[in-house]
């Protein structure tokens, strides 16, 4: 299976690796500055799952993008998209499966729309990762997985072709039959996750510790829960606790990357995984005042951050 990640980051560096290192025929569409640093140093993965020392990756840039691939695994972050859509346009054939691991929904809406929505694929990741100063892909905790599936849960035969793909690579894949839903569960929890570590700009042990912080986070919870209900995916119960676990672990040291990524002055995807839910709970006539004001809070950041940019 002939397959194109797009973006060597964090995520598309983690598994696009990893399915290197399995064996698989792998080229990563990256910009210049990337391309050349891959060339320079190989593809470096550091995880207590096992480092890897990839040799210099096959690399393409936009440019020379003149072939079709089996599989494309979009990877960039939200406000990437609109230009990477672009750019991957010449590798999508008539039998391409475009597999996004982006958090959030929408992008399903621009990919579907520029590409036709049968070869746009569910997806979801779970892994704490980024990309450090040297351009090394660094793990951060023992989470690493992803599934996907046909946005109508069927087992097609792509989706087993590529469930058998992954199957020897190092991180968990699972081909779900439910993969509209595990995405809402997916941003519900990630949507708390970033609404309060941004706002709080504390891991989430430092907030449980704080008088009142475990109420404000499970609030904030709520206020997403109703929101996916109120679209037609309501969270499991077990979904919903395994959630409330994994935000009021006391001691827990973690946070989004998006408060990775305010922290270290970063562009950061406010509207994507906050705005857009936000609005998708205003159309349903919901009252969310936390989610309301974790976007107002991820807004002035980007605001202050183009203020400063332009001065
Ligand atoms: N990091 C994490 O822990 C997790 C992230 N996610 C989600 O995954 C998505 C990706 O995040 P992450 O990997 O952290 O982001 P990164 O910023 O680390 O990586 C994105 C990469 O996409 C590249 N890119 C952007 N536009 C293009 C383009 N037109 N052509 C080629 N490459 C391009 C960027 O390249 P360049 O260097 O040239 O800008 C960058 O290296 C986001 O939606 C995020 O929310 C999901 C789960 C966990
Ligand atoms: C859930 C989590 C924290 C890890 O996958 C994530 O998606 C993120 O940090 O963006």
């Amino acid at each position: 299976m002939k397959i194109l990640v797009v973006g060597a980051g964090a995520i598309g560096g983690y598994f696009g690796g990893r399915l290197l290192e399995s064996g698989q025929d792998v080229t990563f569409l990256v910009r210049k500055a990337r391309a050349e640093a891959l060339a320079r140093n190989g593809l470096q993965i550091r995880s207590a799952q096992g480092d890897a020392n990839l040799p210099p990756p096959r690399t393409m840039q936009a440019n020379a993008l003149n072939e079709t691939f089996d599989l494309i695994i979009v990877s960039c972050k939200a406000y990437h998209l609109t230009q990477a859509i672009e750019d991957m346009a010449p590798a999508v054939g008539n039998q391409t499966a475009i597999l996004p691991l982006l958090n959030g929904m929408q992008h399903l809406d621009l990919l579907d729309a520029r590409f036709g929505a049968e070869h746009v694929l569910g997806g979801q990741c779970v892994i704490p990762v980024t990309l450090d100063a040297e351009g090394v892909v660094r793990h951060l905790g023992p989470a690493a997985g992803l599934s996907f599936g046909e946005r109508d849960g069927s087992r097609s035969q792509r989706v087993e072709h590529i469930a058998q793909a992954m199957a020897n690579a190092r991180f968990d894949s699972r081909l779900s039959t439910t993969i509209l839903q595990d995405m809402w569960d997916k941003w519900v929890f990630l949507a708390s996750l970033a609404g309060i570590t941004c706002l709080m700009r504390a891991p989430i042990g430092d907030i449980v510790a704080a008088p009142g912080g475990e109420r404000a986070i499970l609030d904030l919870l709520e206020e997403c829960r109703r929101v996916a209900e109120a679209n037609g995916h309501a969270p499991k119960d077990a979904a919903m606790q395994r959630s409330r676990g994994m935000l009021t672990d006391a001691g827990s040291t973690m946070s989004a990357s998006m408060m990775r990524d305010l922290e270290q002055g970063s562009a950061v995807e406010a509207d994507h995984v906050i705005g857009d839910l936000l609005t998708r709970g205003k159309v349903a006539g919901l009252e969310l005042p936390i989610l309301r004001l974790a976007y107002v809070h991820v807004k002035a950041y980007e605001a202050r951050r183009g203020r400063e940019a332009r001065t």
